[in-house]
C-alpha cells in the first residue's frame, strides 16, 4: 500500500467515508509525488502519461479524475465524424450555431450526469456535478479554442412535471454527456479532444490503449467520409388535428377573458417508414437546407432528437450574454418582391407584434436579474429561414460575476415563445390541452464548457427519430385574436424543415 493511500484513509475515516480506495491504477510506494494536487495544466504530451498522472491523482484523492487532451485534427469533417460514430452505444451529439462559428460533435461517453422526473433543481445539479468533476481535472494544453476541451453536451426536457410517456424513453429531464471524443470545428481550424475519467480502479496503460484503438477506428471511418443517404417513404399521421384547433379556440377565449396573456400550443406529426431513419443523413440535409439555423442532434440509445432551430435561448462568452426573442411568423414569398411585401406586413401585423412583445418583455426581465446592464433594440427586425420569416429582437447583457449559464437557462426557460405568459399558468394549460408528450421539444439544448461558457438553443423545428419512426413537433403562440385555421397553417409551415430533411415521399 502506498504512503499516499495511508494518509488518504486517515482523511476518509475522519470524514466518515467507507469503502476501499485501493485499485489497480494506484501508484506503488516511492513513485514520484506531485507537490500540491491543484495543478490544472498537464505538462505531459502523450495520452499515457496524462492518464498515469490522472490515476495517481485519483488514488491520492480517492475520487474519479478527468483527463482531457486536445490537439489539432485538420482532416476531419464534422458530419463524417458524426456518421463514423454510429456504433458508439447511442451517445452522439451534434451542435452547430447559425454562423457555423462553432460546430461540435461528441461521440461516446466519458462521463454523464442525469436527473429524473419531478426534479426541481435539475439545472443546479448539472452545474454542481460538473464543477465537482472539473475540480482537479488534468487538461492539456492549457489554452484551447472556445468549444474545445472538456465540455458537456445535452439538454433538458421541456417540463419535468408534465406527463412522461415511452415516446421519449432514454431522454431524462436533464441529460448531459462529456463526450469520449469531441470534434470542434471553428474558424481557427479543427480540434479533437479526448476525455477520460479515471478512477483508482483503472489501469492507465489499458485505458490508453483502448482509447487509441477507438480513436483510430473513428478517425479512419471519418476520413473515408461516408454519410448514409436514405430516401425512405413515409406514412404520415397528424395527431388529433381537430382537437388541436379546438384547443387553440379555447385558449384564445381564455386569453380574451384575461385568464392568461399568451400560450404556445404544439402538435405532433407521426411518420413511419419502411427503412431505418439515419440521423446523419437527416443532419446532412438540414445542413444544406437550413443555413441560418442551429443544427442539433442528441442521441440517447436508439433514439435521436434532431432539428434546425432558428432560436437561441442564451449564449455565454466570458461575461457576455446573448439571448434572442423570436416569435411572430409569416410565410416566405415566392419571389423577392412578394417576400419583402410579406415581411413588411409581418412587421405591421398587430397580433404578431403583440405575440412578439410578450417574449421581449419577459426575456429582458429575466436577464436583468443576472446582469449589470442590458441592451435591447426598440423594434424587431425580420429573421428569414427557408420556410418562414419571424420577428426577431436580439438581447445582450453583461453578466454579474456570479451568474452562471445554467442559472440563466433556468430563469429563461420556457420563454413565452415556447410556453406562454404568465409562465406557470401557461404550463398548466399546456399540460391539460396538448394531446402529446413534449419531451425535449421546445426545451433548452446545447453545451457547457469547463470555463462555464457555452450556448443553448430552443429545440424547435425538430423531430425525434427512433428506428423507422419519427415524431415531428410544431407549435405556435396563441393570442386572444388567434384564428385556429391560421395557427394550424403556421404549424404546417413549421413542420417543413424536418419533413424536407427526412427526404422522403408520402405514401
Ligand atoms: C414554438 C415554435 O415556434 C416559436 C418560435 C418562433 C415563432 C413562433 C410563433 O410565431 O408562434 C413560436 O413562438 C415552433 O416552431 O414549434
Ligand atoms: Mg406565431
Amino acid at each position: 500500500m502506498c504512503l499516499e493511500k495511508q494518509s488518504l484513509i486517515i482523511d476518509r475515516i475522519d470524514l466518515g467515508a467507507v469503502g476501499s480506495p485501493i485499485g489497480r491504477g494506484c501508484v506503488a510506494p516511492g513513485v514520484e509525488r506531485m507537490g500540491g494536487t491543484t495543478v490544472s495544466t498537464m505538462k505531459q504530451l502523450d495520452n499515457l502519461s496524462g492518464l498515469e498522472e490522472g490515476a495517481k491523482r485519483a488514488c491520492r484523492s480517492n475520487r474519479p479524475v478527468l483527463v482531457s487532451r486536445t490537439r489539432r485534427a485538420p482532416n476531419l469533417d464534422p458530419l463524417s465524424f458524426f456518421a463514423s460514430g454510429a456504433g458508439t452505444q447511442g451517445a452522439r451529439n451534434f451542435w452547430s450555431d447559425p454562423g457555423r462559428e462553432e460546430t461540435l460533435v461528441g461521440l461516446g461517453t466519458a462521463w454523464r450526469t442525469e436527473s429524473g422526473p419531478q426534479s426541481k433543481n435539475r439545472y443546479e445539479k448539472v452545474e454542481r456535478d460538473w464543477a465537482e468533476l472539473i475540480r482537479g481535472a488534468l487538461r492539456e494544453p492549457a489554452d484551447v479554442p472556445r468549444g474545445a476541451g472538456p465540455l458537456l453536451m445535452g439538454g433538458f426536457s421541456f417540463d419535468p412535471i408534465g406527463e412522461h410517456t415511452s415516446l421519449w424513453e432514454g431522454f431524462s429531464d436533464a441529460s448531459f454527456i462529456l463526450p469520449r471524443f469531441l470534434l470542434t470545428a471553428v474558424r481557427d481550424g479543427v480540434w479533437l479532444t479526448v476525455n477520460a475519467v479515471i478512477t483508482p480502479e483503472d489501469d492507465p496503460e489499458e485505458m490508453s490503449q483502448r482509447l487509441a484503438e477507438e480513436e483510430d477506428q473513428l478517425v479512419d471511418a471519418a476520413v473515408q467520409g461516408y454519410i448514409p443517404e436514405t430516401h425512405p417513404s413515409y406514412d404520415a399521421v397528424e395527431v388529433e388535428p381537430e382537437r388541436w384547433r379546438q384547443a387553440v379556440a379555447q385558449a384564445a377565449r381564455e386569453i380574451r377573458e384575461g385568464q392568461l396573456e399568451k400560450v404556445v400550443l404544439a402538435r405532433e406529426l407521426r411518420l413511419h417508414s419502411q427503412e431505418t431513419i439515419r440521423p446523419a443523413s437527416v443532419l446532412k440535409r438540414l445542413q444544406e437546407q437550413q443555413p441560418h439555423s442551429f443544427l442539433f442532434a442528441v442521441e440517447r440509445g436508439d433514439a435521436c432528437f434532431v432539428g434546425a432551430s432558428p432560436e437561441r435561448l442564451v449564449k455565454k462568452e466570458k461575461h457576455h450574454l446573448y439571448s434572442t426573442c423570436l416569435a411572430g411568423t409569416y410565410p416566405r414569398g415566392s419571389d423577392p418582391a412578394a417576400d419583402q411585401e410579406l415581411g413588411s406586413q409581418l412587421l405591421r401585423d398587430v397580433k404578431n407584434r403583440q405575440e412578439h412583445a410578450v417574449v421581449v418583455n419577459m426575456i429582458v426581465e429575466a436577464l436583468r436579474e443576472g446582469c449589470t446592464s442590458i441592451q435591447v433594440p426598440e423594434e424587431p427586425v425580420l429573421y428569414k429561414v427557408r420556410d418562414v420569416q419571424h420577428l426577431f429582437t436580439p438581447v445582450e447583457g453583461t453578466a454579474h460575476p456570479d451568474t452562471t449559464l445554467l442559472s440563466i437557462v433556468e430563469r429563461l426557460h420556457p420563454t413565452p415563445a415556447l410556453g406562454g405568459y404568465p409562465q406557470e399558468r401557461a404550463l398548466s394549460r399546456i399540460r391539460e390541452m396538448e394531446a402529446m408528450d413534449r419531451g425535449w421539444y421546445a426545451a433548452p439544448l446545447g453545451w457547457l464548457d469547463f470555463r462555464g461558457d457555452g450556448e443553448f438553443a430552443c429545440g424547435i423545428r425538430s423531430g425525434l427519430l427512433r428506428n423507422k419512426s419519427a415524431s415531428l413537433f410544431a407549435g405556435c403562440g396563441i393570442m386572444g385574436d388567434s384564428d385556429p385555421v391560421s395557427e394550424y397553417e403556421e404549424t404546417r409551415m413549421k413542420f417543413q424543415p424536418m419533413l424536407l430533411a427526412l427526404g422522403g415521399k408520402k405514401r
